[in-house]
């Protein structure tokens, strides 16, 4: 009996867990090039609710959790960068009840992952414009960037009540005023100059645009930025996104880099 104890414990392979999995897939993909800024349009939330018979919120409260999966996967990685298109110019057209369910998602945010977002030392940004968000959303907004401000890690962006040809127009009337003023001289105008007037200013274009559910479309999001970027259309829906599909996600860019790197 204790022998064949003794050879069963000696042919016993332990099975990885899957903490072991993930660290291992972490490291493997960061022996390759990484994607310095991922932007993601986390869409398919609503037809994710309607198909399981469930109302739309239901589909946003499901999204959430996989925006902090994707946090975290983002993180562990190594990525600079993570910039998640979480509310739009056109989202306002959407039913009253939603757009007050979705209003009070950065609260929630903010009581449910703060200490999580302060022990991953990550700064948090929002990129859009304030006007017109509730009071209460607002506040949310600015205890957040208030509490990550001094910290050094991931830059997580959230883009809400954004629209990239907005942004783009109060970008030119800024440069307008700026020359009128005597601040700045038209000859200087370039790419460069013209990218600080974006509310990106200082950040790196992102190297990878992920959308989920299925829709080949750009919708407004980050024209100027993604003139660039390696664009990656997933048919998966964003609550039933996760870090697994993040790494198959970041294996592809991998892939066209290294396809692409060729001369
Ligand atoms: C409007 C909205 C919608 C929203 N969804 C949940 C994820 C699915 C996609 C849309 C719905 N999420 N998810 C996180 C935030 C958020 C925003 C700012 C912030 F500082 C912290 C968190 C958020 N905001």
């Amino acid at each position: 009996m204790i022998q064949t104890l003794k050879q069963w414990l000696a042919g016993y392979k332990a099975e990885e867990t899957p903490s072991e999995s993930i660290q291992r897939k972490t490291a493997e993909l960061q022996k390759g090039p990484l994607p310095r800024h991922v932007a993601m349009i986390m869409d398919g939330n609503g037809r994710w609710a309607k198909k399981r018979g469930l109302p739309r919120i239901a589909g946003h409260r499901a999204g959430m959790q996989t925006v902090c999966d994707i946090i975290r996967a983002a993180d562990d990685l190594g990525i600079e960068v993570l910039t998640l298109y979480s509310f739009s110019t056109e989202n306002w057209k959407r039913p009253k009840e939603e757009i007050n369910y979705l209003m009070g998602l950065p609260e929630e945010f903010l009581k449910m992952y703060l200490n999580e977002i302060m022990e991953r030392n990550i700064h948090v940004r929002m990129l859009g414009q304030e006007e017109g968000l509730p009071g209460h959303t607002v506040n949310a907004l600015h205890r957040l960037k208030e509490a990550t401000k001094d910290n050094t890690g991931l830059e997580l962006c959230f883009a809400m009540n954004y629209g990239s040809r907005s942004e783009i127009l109060r970008a030119v009337e800024r440069i307008i005023d700026d020359v009128k003023s005597g601040k700045m001289d038209k000859s200087q105008l370039n790419e460069s100059l013209f990218s600080s007037y974006l509310f990106t200013a200082n950040l790196p274009e992102p190297d990878l645009m992920i959308r989920t559910s299925g829709e080949v479309r750009i919708s407004n999001f980050m024209l100027w930025q993604l003139a660039y970027s390696e664009l990656c259309f997933t048919e998966v829906q964003w609550p039933d996104f996760s870090r697994e599909r993040f790494y198959q996600a970041i294996e592809d860019f991998q892939r066209r880099s290294r396809r692409y790197g060729a001369v």
